[in-house]
């Protein structure tokens, strides 16, 4: 693969592809223009598949240690790039340096993962009924994979598609939001200068996600979509599959509870909350959507989760002091805005100090909204219905202390059509087991434990998708298993 600028590019073949048109990246704390990125046609896609079909017999061929070993060169350049990429992931996502440095540290670690991965894909040998017969079950890679990512998370996303497929010998076509090219693009150079075969991955850039899904899903070669964004788009995505029958992953929207118990430590509850409520300024899949507090314990809770949230620095996230950024647009801003003059007219309470929706009108650019929690918010409200993707943190509360009590916020919990994340706060081992058992999510942090190692299955159930990224579970997500019955011919 040849190393070329990676400003505004697309990768297609192990060239860096310019376009006759091109887009303007924005940065979402000031408003101004970061990049001029390449708006690819439906021919670079096409381009960018003729290239996979072509580098997958030698990619699936290589021997996994030496696949391995570029994959660790990948990873490594990652690793070594993370300041630079982190910057540009902030100029054009929002999120403080810190997080956006912490995220593709992590995606460097996910690629690391999947490049040891890569030596255990293992096949099985099965007893047969006859001693002339031998049974063989042979592991192959689906073939090429498009993977299309959201901006929320612009390096972490890819990195955990790309891990896996890479690992199982598949060749990939990827189409980054148009929203946050360039974290993709600055992933990709990473991959070309690792010195991976020209084709095995492509990246196409362009403001036309319908044009690029309609060209991957009408072209036989390509045998499986990896989809991470929202439920709306998913949901067309696997009407479109059924024509070609194609494999699919869909990772969608979220709406996670939290369960705080009375047992639990309530400092380190709120603590946790926090961090991962006003992570990414609230937008993320993975993101507190109702936070159940047992009645005992919920003024403590609340006043400390208000304590935190008042604390957090506000602004753009290149700035050393800011601990939150803006929301990814104005759009986004309204959203949260109306989750919380529907709650407050339902009869919810304000907590935190700063007013809602305050900074919305007065930040640059209109895409700031300080972090606010809410106490006294009901199921009933917006807030508890849709996924916010925002920094607002509805507090709710829950009595009793008995199995009973147990079992019935549970089933307030698992009330939603979602189920990714859940959190629970409980230092009552019995009920962590049973609670884990009863919740209809896909991953759950007990205690503030993290939900998305590189060595875990992440990924939902029901209406938040299926698939499973991260592990070997997230490279058998790419892995075909072929059953080859072997007469001996005595
Ligand atoms: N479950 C998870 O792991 C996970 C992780 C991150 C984000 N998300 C979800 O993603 C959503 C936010 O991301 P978003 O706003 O970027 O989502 P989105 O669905 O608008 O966009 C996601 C990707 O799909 C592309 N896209 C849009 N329309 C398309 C079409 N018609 N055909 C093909 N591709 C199309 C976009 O260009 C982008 O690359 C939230 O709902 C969030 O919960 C889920």
């Amino acid at each position: 693969m040849k190393t070329g600028t990676t400003t505004g590019k697309a990768l297609v073949g192990g060239r860096w592809h310019t376009a006759a048109e091109t887009f303007a990246v924005t940065n979402p704390a000031t408003g101004e223009t970061v990049a001029e990125v390449a708006d690819c046609g439906p021919d670079v896609t096409a381009e960018a598949v003729d290239a996979a079909a072509s580098a997958l017999p030698g990619w699936r061929a290589m021997p996994a240690h030496e696949r391995a070993a570029i994959m660790r060169r990948a990873a490594a350049l990652l690793a070594e790039r993370a300041p630079e990429i982190g910057a540009t992931l902030t100029a054009e996502q929002g999120k403080p340096l810190g997080e956006a440095v912490g995220e593709v540290v992590a995606g460097a670690d996910h690629l690391l993962w999947s490049a040891e991965e890569t030596r255990r894909v293992y096949g099985e040998t099965i007893p047969s009924t006859s001693a002339d017969t031998r049974i063989m079950v042979l592991p192959e890679p689906v073939g090429v994979v498009a993977g299309i990512t959201p901006w929320n998370f612009p390096v972490s996303m890819v990195t955990r598609k790309l891990g896996p497929a890479l690992a199982a010998g598949c060749t990939v076509v990827l189409k980054p939001s148009e929203l946050t090219p360039m974290s993709a693009i600055a992933v990709a150079a990473c991959l070309a200068d690792a010195g991976f075969p020209p084709g095995v991955f492509n990246l196409v850039t362009t403001t036309r996600p319908q044009e690029f899904s309609e060209v991957v899903m009408a072209d036989p070669r390509v045998r499986k979509i990896s989809f991470t964004g929202s439920t709306a788009v998913g949901k067309n995505l696997i009407r479109q599959s059924a024509d070609d029958v194609k494999r699919l992953s869909v990772e969608l929207g979220g709406h996670a509870p939290v369960l705080v118990f009375p047992d639990a430590d309530v400092a380190a509850a709120a603590a946790g909350v926090a961090r991962a409520k006003f992570m990414n300024a609230g937008q993320a899949c993975t993101s507190p959507n109702r936070i159940y507090v047992h009645e005992s314990v919920a003024e403590e809770f609340t006043a400390e989760l208000a304590r935190l949230a008042d604390a957090i620095v506000v602004g753009d996230g290149s700035a050393a002091d800011v601990t939150m950024g803006p929301l990814i647009n104005e759009r986004a801003v309204a959203k949260v805005r109306r989750h919380v003059e529907d709650a407050l007219a339902l009869g919810a309470r304000q907590v935190t100090a700063r007013e809602p929706g305050g900074e919305a009108g007065g930040g640059p650019g209109g895409r700031f909204h300080p972090p606010t929690v809410l106490a006294g918010v009901t199921d009933d409200m917006l807030v508890c219905q849709e996924e916010t993707f925002g920094p607002l943190a509805p507090v709710l509360t829950f009595g009793g202390d008995t199995r009973d009590a147990e079992d019935d916020v549970v089933a307030r919990a698992n009330t939603t059509p979602y189920g990714l994340a859940a959190y629970v706060w409980t230092r009552d081992l019995a009920r962590v087991v049973r609670v884990s058992e009863a919740l209809r999510f896909g991953i759950l942090s007990i205690n503030g434990a993290p939900l998305a190692p590189p060595q875990g299955p992440f990924g939902g159930v029901k209406g938040s998708g299926y698939g499973r990224e991260g592990g070997h579970h997230g490279v058998e997500d790419f892995v075909e298993h072929k059953y080859v019955s072997v007469g001996l011919g005595r």
